[in-house]
Order: structure tokens, then C-alpha cells, then sequence
């Protein structure tokens, strides 16, 4: 219920002509159901899915997709967290999504960011940074991931490594308490092998968390 709450609220910010990004995974679901039923009653948008699942749940909700290379510009962005910290950093990449999320994210002038309250935390770190990286060598680039300062594991899929949408592999890192996503990420972006991580920082336009009862709206610039 908190995270059905806070993507109906989320999709209030979207309005007629708009360009959308689709996020991935279950909060995002909730939102991609609202729009759906917006669109059915008239709403005129266009979208882009950070997912294959995400693109076949907007379709089949009635929700026009467009092919994101078509696209210079989204109006807004929606999508969920694995955890969002005081500073208004986020994990994520839960499902696996986490490279075409971060090109969409990238590329909204909003950013909308749904989650139920659980996962507001003052450090990110208890939930595993997951990295994508390529599977050439990855078992090298894993040894070089955990110099960092992590342990990591291999993401798996009925015993065969998870394949990303962009048929790369993950790494799920367990970091402990990361006081300082920027360096974190900046160091593992350098790494030969690594395409990107699940840090998201200073992309947050607002921040939706409900706690099943009620809707907050935490805005970064709001100090
Ligand atoms: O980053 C993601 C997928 O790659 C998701 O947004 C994140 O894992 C949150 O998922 P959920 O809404 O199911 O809790």
C-alpha cells in the first residue's frame, strides 16, 4: 500500500504532452498501472521504459512507448529506490535495472523518486551496491571492485549469473555504511570492466515515501 501511495502521487507531476521515463520494479508497477489509467481516460504522454518488463507493462497498459534514442529530453522521470540517504542519495539497481534507469534519470528534467518510508536511511550501505559490469574478465574486475573496500557477489538467476537487459553481469557489494557516495562511485566508474553503479547522486528532483497512511514530499533544495 505505501508504495502503490507514493507512485499514484508521483504520477500527479505528470500532465498532458509530456515525455516520460518509466522506472523498473515494484513501486515503479504502481505507477505505470496510474498512468495507464490516465492515459485510457484521455491523458496524452509519451514514454520510455528503463526495462524490457517496464516497456511490456506500459504497453500493456495503453501507455505509447517511444524508442529512448528518439528522445533528446523527458519531462519527467519516475521511478523507485532500494534506499534513498539523508542527502538525498539513492541505491539502486535491485532489479537489475540499474544502467538504462540512470540514462532515463539522466535525461528528465525531474527526476521523481517513489518509495514507501522504510527505505529513507541516514547512510546508504545496508542494502548491497549493485555495479554492473561487463562479463568479459568480470571475475577480475570483481577482484578490483573489492579493493574498494567491499565484498561482492556475483548476482545469480536459477544458478546461471543474472543477465542485464544490456547482457551484462552484476555485482551486488556489500560496502558496509557508505558516508561518502561520490568517491565510492567515482572510483568504481574508473575501473576497466565496470559500466555503472546503482549510486545515484544529486539526481533527485523530489522524493515521494509514504508509510501506507500518508504521502510526504521531500524536496533536496528544501535544505
Ligand atoms: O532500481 C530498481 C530496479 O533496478 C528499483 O527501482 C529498486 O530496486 C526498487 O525496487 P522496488 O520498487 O521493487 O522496491
Amino acid at each position: 500500500m505505501a508504495k502503490k501511495m507514493a507512485a499514484e502521487r508521483a504520477v500527479e507531476f505528470v500532465e498532458d504532452g509530456m515525455m516520460v521515463g518509466l522506472g523498473t520494479g515494484s513501486t515503479a508497477y504502481w505507477a505505470i498501472q496510474r498512468l495507464g489509467e490516465r492515459v485510457r481516460e484521455g491523458l496524452k504522454i509519451q514514454a520510455v521504459g528503463t526495462s524490457e518488463r517496464t516497456e511490456a507493462l506500459a504497453q500493456a497498459a495503453q501507455i505509447p512507448i517511444v524508442d529512448f534514442s528518439r528522445v533528446a529530453q523527458l519531462d519527467v522521470a519516475i521511478d523507485g529506490a532500494d534506499e534513498v540517504s539523508r542527502d538525498f542519495a539513492l541505491t539502486k539497481g535491485g532489479g537489475g535495472a540499474l544502467l538504462r534507469e540512470k540514462l532515463v534519470a539522466s535525461a528528465a528534467s525531474r527526476f521523481i523518486v517513489i518509495v514507501d518510508d522504510t527505505k529513507l536511511v541516514r547512510y546508504l550501505g545496508k542494502f548491497p551496491l549493485p555495479v554492473e559490469v561487463v562479463p568479459f574478465a568480470w571475475q577480475l574486475t570483481k577482484k578490483r571492485v573489492e579493493a574498494a573496500g567491499c565484498r561482492s557477489t556475483l548476482r545469480m538467476h536459477e544458478d546461471q549469473p543474472f543477465v542485464t537487459d544490456n547482457h551484462n553481469y552484476i555485482l551486488d557489494c556489500d560496502f558496509g555504511e557508505i558516508s561518502d557516495p561520490a568517491s565510492v562511485h567515482g572510483y568504481l566508474k574508473a575501473l576497466p570492466g565496470v559500466v555503472e553503479t546503482g549510486l545515484f547522486i544529486n539526481m533527485a528532483y523530489v522524493v515521494v515515501a509514504s508509510d501506507g497512511q500518508q504521502v510526504a514530499l521531500h524536496y533536496p533544495d528544501a535544505g
